[in-house]
């Protein structure tokens, strides 16, 4: 299509006046959005700030309260019609929609495999699901196990599914959330591909150096509104922060480089010589006052170390030992108890009850603590909790709203006041600030300077930079073992090195 066409053309998708409340809560308030066919347009706003609303209505899973949608100029299908809309649109979440024991061809054909006189024709299916995956250039075997792929290759599955109903139009939802640097940039190559091949991307992202990376047009959403809709080179980064927080500010994350190292407080986590499923001869200590990164390739092995100090992994050989008493291989109780807190990886699986309250997700690790057979007294739960909402800054309607109610740095708060709940000596933090907008991305850092200043022993497991920037040494993993140390001032391009093994 020319420019001049494609400027005429009815936009891809357009929400016009969209507005949408749960209960109290206005989560759109006649909220806008216009996509151009062939452009990767970016949506961006603090958390809470409206994105997944707006996407529950730009995919038809919520009929918003006022207000339209529109495909090319036409208006979108009746809520029921899903069929409809796998036509027009699909989204591709963080937490996969794939039905893991299933097979790939399996999966791209879901409820529609084709028959031969009423029987399923599993050559046919497997053909078919080959000549999709050929045509969108995916490399994956189409009879591999689903729940055995990679989040990457997991990824171009469900794109080539959506492709195969017709979509043109696909969101894609924090994609980046959960790869390393090597996977990104293969992601990118790939979306550049597509959208030549005439795709039209919406990209969701808290990193806001790959909005200028990969898209070309950037909608920021703040408060449930439309902000501002413009070329992503006509808003420069401080400009975007500002249209997205609505003040001019200037982020102090915490940095340890003008720290002076701990060297005379006690030890209180030691790790000597462990080995796991994916990392081997493991050593490192943390003491009282400090704060010990890990960073590394996601199948570095990095996370199977801060799981085993939880106790939410097994280890093999090699001993842990918190404030000089031994921990057994993968038990989280005997961990809790020995002074571990731990913010784990994934905070829908493994952090969060959602249909339960803040206050109950809050005391969850504290129940048996605070009174017998895991009883605990109501005011004390409440003094627990509201002490937590007002230190963290947990932004809620209060205690008792469930936490599904909440934007997912307010969940995340919630994970971080459950593991100091019970105050730990030391605190393993997993991706502590994974899908948190840049200002609760400060408070949370924040938070952990703070609980090192108080003297709790800090592990920080992560592959980003403003997280990792807070340690006073970083450890470098790379297959499984510990190949670099890289005291705090390192440089970006000189961790990023290190990680990657350049
Ligand atoms: N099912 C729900 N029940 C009650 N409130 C909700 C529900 N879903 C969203 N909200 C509220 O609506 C507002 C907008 O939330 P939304 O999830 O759309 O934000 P977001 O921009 O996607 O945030 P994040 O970046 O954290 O994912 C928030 O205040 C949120 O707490």
């Amino acid at each position: 299509m020319s420019f001049t066409a494609q400027a005429a053309a009815p936009p891809i998708v357009e929400a016009i006046g969209v507005s949408k409340r749960y209960g109290p809560t206005i989560a759109l308030h006649e909220a806008q959005l216009r996509v151009v066919a062939g452009e990767s347009h970016a949506l961006v706003g603090r958390n809470g700030a409206g994105k997944s609303t707006l996407v529950g209505i730009l995919t038809g899973l919520r009929a918003p309260d006022t207000g339209m949608v529109r495909f090319a100029g036409e208006p979108a299908p009746p809520i029921a019609d899903r069929e409809g809309w796998r036509q027009r649109v699909a989204c591709v979440y963080q937490h996969s929609t794939i039905i893991p024991d299933l097979t790939v061809a399996e999966n791209l054909f879901i409820n529609r495999q084709p028959e031969k006189r009423g029987f399923i024709s599993w050559p046919t299916l497997k053909r078919e699901a080959r000549a999709l995956l050929d045509r969108w250039n995916v490399a994956v075997s189409e009879d591999m196990r689903a729940g055995d792929l990679r989040i990457e290759a997991r990824q171009l599955v469900e794109i080539a599914r959506a492709l195969s109903y017709g979509a043109r139009f696909i969101i894609l939802d924090e994609p980046t959330a959960q790869l390393d640097g090597e996977e990104i940039k293969r992601l990118f190559v790939r979306i550049r591909e597509l959208q030549a091949a005439g795709v039209t991307f919406l990209f969701i992202s808290h990193h806001l150096q790959e909005v200028y990376e990969i898209c070309q047009t950037v909608t920021v959403l703040r408060d449930a509104r439309h902000i501002v809709t413009a070329p992503v080179a006509d808003l420069p980064k401080d400009r975007l922060i500002e249209a997205m927080t609505g003040e001019q500010v200037h982020f102090g994350f915490a940095d340890a480089a003008g720290r002076s190292p701990v060297r005379d407080a006690p030890v209180a986590l030691e790790v000597k010589g462990i080995s796991g499923e994916d990392f081997e001869d493991v050593s490192f200590t943390v003491r009282k006052g400090e704060t010990i990164g890990i960073s590394g390739a996601t199948s570095s092995g990095r996370v199977g170390v801060a799981e085993a100090v939880a106790g939410l992994a097994r280890f093999g050989k090699g001993e842990i030992r918190i404030e000089g008493r031994r921990l057994p291989s993968g038990n989280v109780p005997a961990a809790l108890a020995l002074g571990v807190g731990c913010v784990p990886k994934s905070r829908h699986d493994q952090g969060l009850v959602l249909p339960l309250s803040v206050a109950d997700n809050g005391t969850m690790t504290k129940a048996g603590r605070m009174g017998p057979l895991g009883f605990i007294a109501p005011r004390r739960r409440a003094e627990t909790t509201n002490r937590m909402i007002r230190e963290l800054g947990v932004v809620t309607q209060g205690p008792e709203q469930p936490v599904s109610g909440l934007s997912g740095g307010n969940q995340q708060k919630v994970v971080m006041g459950r593991a100091l709940a019970t105050d730990p000596s030391v605190l393993v933090l997993l991706d502590p600030t994974a899908g948190v907008d840049v200002k609760s991305k400060e408070a949370l850092l924040a938070v952990v300077e703070r609980m090192r200043r108080e003297g709790k022993a800090i592990l920080v497991v992560s592959g980003e930079i403003e997280d990792l920037r807070t340690c006073d040494r970083v450890l470098v993993m790379r297959h499984g073992r510990v190949v670099a140390e890289k005291k705090a001032g390192w440089s970006d391009n000189e961790l990023v090195a290190a990680i990657e093994g350049i």
